[in-house]
């Protein structure tokens, strides 16, 4: 995660390559899988191992305590708002919830933000997302792997809808600046971490008054999810190492979800029609970037899968 402070984005109006982003490109060499990450990890252990630097660095500059001053004052004045709530009975809905998602770039996709079409305004998106009936926003905040920017999150928090924060959450001190940057609600993603801080880190989130969204890929995850604790899990179609996109996931993996849990799918979700499948096999919710951020009309796409007429997506 990406506190205040950070070094600047590297996306500015010159541009960038449409290539993808090479992990550890802007991070130094990548190390070896760090924290609880599993030793088959490359890629993520690389973007992993750049989060753990800036981190570092961030809490060399300010200590854990100052933090918590800051966040007792805007937890007095700025309530959180319900991700959970917004999707939770999707699957009974006739069309899933949608966390529609701000990402400027990836590193299995380049740079989405702007591609050939200008300077990038998130709040403009965010506004379109609304606009097409989107449940809930995420913001991808990873700067170095994601060209991400935590002051996204905190333009788009006044538009109301409940927001997500996307990032590589290994610390508490990252969930002491998520309530400092406005999110409702955070990802945690169960590959990254061993399942006894993952339980550590649901906690702490919800103590902060975070939701947790656990993100999981397989079968251990979800095991270390459910075991965590957590109400609110996202099935990731996309291996985090190889980025590749398993469109098979959501439906081996839903089966394990507890009935309470709010499901949702994400990553790799091209179509409305690819949503509206998902659904079908239960997913209460589905997360959408890529297509969003490509669609020259995002809330076309979206009023498409809500059935409405005007819908522009594919
Ligand atoms: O998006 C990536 O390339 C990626 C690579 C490695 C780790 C995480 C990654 N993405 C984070 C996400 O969770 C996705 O942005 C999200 O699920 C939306 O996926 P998509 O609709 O395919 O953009």
């Amino acid at each position: 995660m990406t506190g205040r402070g950070q070094a600047p984005r590297r996306d500015g109006a010159a541009g960038l390559p449409a290539g993808p982003v090479r992990p550890g490109a802007a991070g130094g060499p990548v190390r070896p899988a760090p924290g609880g990450l599993r030793p088959e990890a490359g890629r993520l252990a690389a973007i992993v191992a750049s989060v753990q630097r800036r981190l570092a660095e961030r809490q060399a500059r300010r200590p854990e305590a100052a933090l918590e001053r800051a966040v007792e004052q805007v937890l007095r004045h700025q309530p959180r708002r319900s991700l959970t709530a917004v999707l939770a009975g999707g699957r009974h809905r006739p069309v899933p919830a949608v966390i529609a998602e701000i990402k400027r770039a990836s590193p299995a996709a380049g740079r989405l933000a702007g591609a050939g079409r200008g300077g990038f305004d998130p709040v403009e998106q965010a506004r379109a997302y609304q606009a097409g009936g989107a449940a809930a926003l995420s913001v991808v905040t990873e700067p170095d792997h994601f060209h991400g920017d935590v002051a996204d999150l905190e333009r788009v928090r006044p538009l109301g809808l409940p927001v997500l924060q996307k990032d590589f959450v290994v610390s508490r001190y990252q969930l002491l600046e998520s309530v400092l940057a406005g999110a409702d609600a955070v990802l945690l993603i169960a590959r990254i971490v061993p399942p006894r801080e993952l339980a550590r880190l649901v906690r702490a989130a919800e103590e902060l008054g975070l939701e947790p969204f656990v993100e999981v890929n397989d079968r251990r995850d979800v095991e270390a999810a459910v075991a965590a604790g957590a109400r609110l899990i996202g099935v990731n179609h996309r291996d985090l190492d190889t980025f590749a996109i398993d469109p098979d996931r959501f439906a081996a993996l839903v089966p394990l979800l507890p009935d309470a849990v709010v499901r949702v799918a994400a990553s790799g979700i091209t179509t409305p029609q690819r949503a509206r499948d998902l659904h079908a096999l239960g997913a209460d919710a589905v997360l959408v970037g890529e297509a969003l951020m490509r669609s020259g009309d995002p809330a076309g796409w979206l009023r498409q899968l809500a059935g409405a007429p005007g819908g522009g997506g594919a």
